[in-house]
């Protein structure tokens, strides 16, 4: 579990987090997302201890990260996947992290395989492409078997394949009981890998909730429904005008806007008018998370 208590980072002006109350819990993959410059890195930082918080504390199951003796086998991460030694091979780099944590050296075979490395164990990190340097860091992440793992975009410069791998992954890590803390801004990835969500925007934490409540939140989810008959159709659509946000129709079907689908059920029931479908279209999570962060979003372009 990660704990995050009044946790803020201040750089000259800038808030780059400001009062975070946070609980990533284990059993389930957490979605970090926020614009560019949100806070996600420099929190992940603070959790590893590699940058000092100015107020408040992150915790890693109820102590800093710095107080676990061992604490490769606490918590692992990919933070910067270039951050390799470049003449050092994968598995050399592993076999030092190894050393440096009483990790024994039989871990990094195995490691080395769960990544699909195993073909290039000897390969100096230099050479690898960006997906290889990826998996080398996620294979790091992995190697002291941590109840905690924290991932920032594990798959940038991965292809379809990879990033399904990476998908599957944290999925199982997490059915594990682990607790994965991943932040990405691709949220249709997001979408498929998170049971829940936690978003950030100029330091604060704006939602914090389950991926299907963040999408069922977004006021652009809609209500379809058809109505095969022309003159129940317009009398339907008269009543909806009255209370929804909108009414569109297209061909036998009127998207409603800002109504439950319930009311418009209700509202059917109560004119008698025949229904051939009855729904809600959801908003995706892209759509969501672009509402939510709209006043957060620092480098955005006029429109
Ligand atoms: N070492 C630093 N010195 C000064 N300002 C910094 C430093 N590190 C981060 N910042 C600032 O803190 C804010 C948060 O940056 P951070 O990198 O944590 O955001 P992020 O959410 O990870 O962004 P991105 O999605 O672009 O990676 C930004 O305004 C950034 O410019």
């Amino acid at each position: 579990m990660i704990t995050l208590e009044g946790l803020t980072k201040t750089y000259g002006a800038t808030r780059a987090v400001d009062s975070l109350d946070l609980t990533v819990s284990p059993g389930r993959v957490t979605g970090f997302l926020g614009p560019n410059g949100a806070g996600k890195s420099t929190t992940m930082r603070m959790i590893l201890g590699l940058d000092a918080p100015t107020d408040g504390v992150a915790l890693v199951d109820g102590r800093p990260y710095a107080d676990w003796p061992s604490p490769l086998t606490k918590i692992g991460a990919l933070l910067d996947a270039k951050a390799l030694h470049p003449r050092r091979t994968a598995r050399n780099h592993l076999i030092a992290m190894a050393h440096s944590n009483g990790i024994p050296v039989s871990r990094v075979d195995a490691v080395l395989s769960i990544v699909g490395l195993d073909p290039v164990t000897r390969k100096r990190a230099g050479q690898f492409s960006l997906g290889m340097g990826q998996r080398l860091g996620i294979a790091g992440a992995l190697l002291g078997d941590p109840e905690v793992l924290m991932f920032d975009e594990p798959v940038n410069g991965l292809d379809p394949d990879g990033v399904r791998w990476v998908r599957e992954l944290m999925r199982s890590l997490a059915a594990e009981g682990r607790t994965v803390f991943v932040s990405s801004h691709l949220m249709s990835e997001m979408q498929l890998t998170a049971d829940q969500l936690v978003v950030i925007g100029r330091g604060r934490l704006i939602a914090d909730a389950p991926v299907a409540e963040v999408i069922a939140g977004s006021s652009r989810s809609t209500v379809a429904v058809r109505v095969p008959d022309l003159r129940q159709h317009a009398v339907l659509r008269e009543r909806l005008t009255a209370e929804a946000e909108r009414v569109d129709s297209v061909d036998e079907r009127l998207i409603v806007t800002g109504l439950p689908v319930e009311r418009v059920g209700d509202l059917a029931h109560e004119l008698g008018v025949r229904l051939h479908e009855l729904h809600t279209e959801h908003a995706s999570l892209e759509e969501a998370y672009m509402e939510l962060t709209a006043d957060s979003v620092e480098y955005g372009v006029a429109s």
